[in-house]
């Protein structure tokens, strides 16, 4: 499904600030695969969601999605294949538009050009009952501006408009890691809820371990721009933190240097 071939990049290069980002990471996901993504500080996490989704195009490598080379494809016609929820609430939504005008939003993205962004009957029928799937009552409140939404509701939502087109891949960036504990574990749930339903391959970045090790089949750990292990789904049953952070210590020749990094 996702296939991440001897990818690298660097950032300033051939100048003193040269900082490699991501050296010859190699990543194959099958359909339905779920792999959490931890690590250190500065160790190319984010570069990897943003090479993956086309916000950046690698200096090395290939990325393709469903047998189709996407390297050079631009985000937006990526958009089709990717749906991303990141850490802030405020970056997937429009906080100054109400909450069926950001989905009509995130739903035209799915469909043929010349869809209007109007609301109609039908489509307020269909977001109706995608928000009734949250469970948290946003269905009764889609005149409702999102500014005035909690953290938490706001994840929601933009868990909702990522999946609405049932893309093939969703990118999930420490989403959850803005919210208290009982949102983030309500958010936590209803991930797990929809990429369960919609069959999702999913790559999901974490500074949490328990979740790390709680949530998905496989596993990664990245450190200094490399893939450093990857914990396939028989292995992960029997992780503990105590376990992955040894693996850490022993491929790295360090500890885990992230004062965000939640043991669990
Ligand atoms: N636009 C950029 N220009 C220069 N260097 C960058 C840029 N983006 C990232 N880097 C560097 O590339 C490396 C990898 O960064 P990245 O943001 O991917 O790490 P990360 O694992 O997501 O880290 P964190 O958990 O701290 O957010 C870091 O050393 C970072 O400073």
């Amino acid at each position: 499904m996702l296939k991440v071939e001897s990818v690298s990049k660097l950032f300033n290069p051939g100048t003193v600030d040269e900082k490699i980002a991501l050296m010859n990471a190699e990543l194959h996901l099958k359909k339905g695969d779920f792999v959490t993504v931890i690590g250190s500080n500065g160790a190319g996490k984010s570069t990897l969601m943003n090479l993956i989704s086309g916000v950046m195009k690698p200096d090395a490598g290939n990325i393709s999605i469903d047998g189709n080379n996407v390297t050079l494809v631009p985000e937006h016609k990526r958009s089709q294949w990717i749906g991303r929820v990141f850490q802030d609430p405020m970056a997937g939504t429009a906080p100054r538009m109400t909450i069926e005008e950001n989905m009509a939003i995130a739903y035209k993205r799915g469909l043929a050009r010349g869809f209007s962004l109007g609301v109609t009957g039908k489509t307020r029928k269909i977001f109706r009952e995608e928000l009734h799937r949250l469970g948290i009552g946003l269905e009764n409140r889609m005149g409702a501006k999102v500014g005035l939404l909690s953290g938490g509701e706001r994840q929601a939502l933009s868990l909702l408009m990522a999946t609405f087109t049932r893309p093939q891949i969703l990118l999930l960036d420490e989403h959850t890691a803005a919210l208290d504990p009982a949102r983030a574990e309500l958010v936590t749930t209803l991930t797990e809820a929809i990429v369960r339903e919609l069959n999702l391959t999913t790559l999901m970045v974490t500074h949490n371990m328990e979740q790390a090790i709680r949530l998905g089949n496989r596993l990664i750990m990245m450190d200094k721009g490399r893939i450093i292990l990857q914990v396939d789904e028989d292995r992960k049953k029997d992780l503990t933190v105590e376990r992955l952070l040894g693996e850490f210590e022993q491929i790295s020749g360090k500890k885990m240097a992230d004062d965000r990094v939640v043991l669990g």
